[in-house]
């Protein structure tokens, strides 16, 4: 297959089925998708239509039954699991919608914590979530404890530690689905501009039309697969 460098992704007759009764409870149906680099992408469709378990395969936190997913090229799925973890805290960031965050650790601690976990300085990770922080609204928020947040403000401080590696890719499940109207329109905005000062690629789960409608491109499942 050849490299094509202009994707960050590209998805080829992607399925992913269950064995559930002793069926196969077949989730996704053959997925294809090309992502360029700096893409935001929303993904809408109905409850159960698959995107979630989409979303967990280009994560690679869930491996597909068949199909290949190609990262930059790479053929994520035949990386042995080290290098596929390696592979995820470096080029991966996560946004849940549910923030995960550790509360009693600080914003700036949470922020860090990819970045220690890949053993970079301490220091040197520290400048960096202290400035994303600031870029993100809560350079006055850095040494509370993120149990001690508003959600808006944690879901930020979780937006802040998903780019503290410098992913290529920012995967956001519902990201504002835990947050009212007015906040869930400042943190959907936010990741828009990250998206466009850092050339960050997103893709975003949303079940809220209003903000799906400002992505780059709207990829709609149905049943398990884009229509
Ligand atoms: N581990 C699993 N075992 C069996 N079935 C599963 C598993 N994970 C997901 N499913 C099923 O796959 C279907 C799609 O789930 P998924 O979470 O991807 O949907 P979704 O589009 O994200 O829905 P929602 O918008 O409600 O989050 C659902 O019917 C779900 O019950």
């Amino acid at each position: 297959m050849p490299h094509n460098g202009a994707f960050v992704i590209k998805v080829v007759n992607l399925t992913k089925s269950f064995p559930m009764n002793g069926r196969e409870l077949v989730i996704l149906r053959g997925i294809n998708l090309e992502i360029a680099r700096g893409e935001f992408i929303a993904i809408v469709g109905a409850s159960g239509a698959g995107k979630s378990t989409l979303m967990h395969i280009l994560g690679t936190l869930d491996r597909p039954t068949q199909g290949t997913v190609y990262f930059e090229g790479q053929d994520l799925f035949r990386l042995p699991e080290q290098e596929q973890a390696e592979f995820r805290n470096r080029k991966i960031g996560f946004v849940f919608q549910f923030h995960h965050l550790l509360p009693e650790f600080t914003a700036l601690e949470n922020a860090c914590m990819p970045a220690l976990i890949q053993h970079r300085p301490r220091e040197q990770a520290e400048a960096e979530a202290t400035g994303l922080l600031q870029e993100v609204g809560l350079g006055e928020r850095l040494h509370h404890k993120s149990g001690e947040l508003s959600g808006g403000e944690q879901q930020r401080v979780a937006i802040a530690r998903a780019l503290i590696q410098r992913p290529e890719l920012v995967l956001a499940d519902e990201p504002t689905g835990n947050l009212d109207t007015h906040t869930g329109d400042d943190v959907f905005g936010l990741m828009r501009t990250l998206n466009r000062s850092r050339g960050t690629t997103f893709i975003i789960v949303t079940h809220n039309e209003k903000l799906s409608a400002q992505a780059d491109r709207i990829l709609r499942m149905e049943d398990g697969l884009i229509v």
